[in-house]
């Protein structure tokens, strides 16, 4: 399986944030995008997850399933954490299964999991019967994390993924990243920090427009 982008330009708030993007990646690797704050990364992660409309360019999942757009096939977890206070921890899970399709190709192992034991695995399981309200922002976190366990799809966007979390709940982080891709899946991350993943590529986002500089004459 392939996730190809193709000359990405994307506008926001009527300023162009970057041009002409490409990348290739390929089934057990996961595209690590680093550059300085403002330069664009969580707008290209959400323009992958289909929540930010491309200017110009084109998305495609090769190998994925054909009758869905590639933002179909990706989960996204970004900064905010999609739950529901006023549900229950288990209820948020049994929706977000319920809510999310999953995705069944031949290059991507990954199953379907109980929303029970995905809580347990992310370590919350003691949580599930209370309200979402009541779960610290880090278990906050790992409840939204367990969304990408309950419903396999290969594509992950993730946006700093390890923040508000502890050094165990990263570690665990790691793990859950890096089995995704021992099943074939494609990660698509943007972070700050360095992430031990085993199949790695780089994108450094770059700023190309260099913007005026004011001088004192210019007050
Ligand atoms: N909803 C929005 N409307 C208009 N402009 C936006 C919007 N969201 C982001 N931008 C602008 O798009 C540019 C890229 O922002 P983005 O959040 O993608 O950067 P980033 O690289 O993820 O930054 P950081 O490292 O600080 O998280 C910034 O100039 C930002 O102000």
């Amino acid at each position: 399986m392939k996730l190809i982008a193709e000359n990405l330009t994307i506008d926001r708030g009527g300023r162009r944030v970057f041009q002409d993007l490409s990348f290739t990646l390929e089934s057990g690797t996961a595209l690590v995008v680093t550059g300085a704050n403002g330069i664009g990364k969580s707008s290209l992660l959400r323009t992958l997850a289909g929540l930010v409309f491309l200017s110009k360019g084109e998305i495609r999942l090769e190998g994925g399933q054909d009758d869905r757009q590639p933002q179909e096939q990706a989960h996204y977890f970004g900064h905010q954490d999609a739950v529901k206070p006023a549900l229950s921890v288990l209820e948020n899970l049994v929706f977000w299964q319920s809510y999310s399709a999953p995705v069944s190709v031949s290059a991507f192992a990954g199953k379907k999991m109980e929303p029970l034991e995905a809580l347990q695995i992310l370590g919350i399981g003691h949580t599930a019967y209370l309200p979402a309200a009541y779960l610290s922002a880090g278990q906050r976190r790992r409840l939204s994390l367990c969304r990408l366990l309950v419903t396999p799809r290969p594509v992950w966007l993730m946006d700093e993924p390890t923040s508000a979390l502890d050094k165990a709940s990263e570690g665990q982080l790691l793990e859950l990243m890096n089995g995704h891709l021992a099943l074939g899946g494609l990660i698509v991350t943007a972070t700050h920090t360095d992430l031990a993943l085993d199949q790695v590529q780089i994108l450094h986002l770059k700023a190309e427009i260099v913007e005026t500089q004011l001088t004192e004459e210019d007050f």
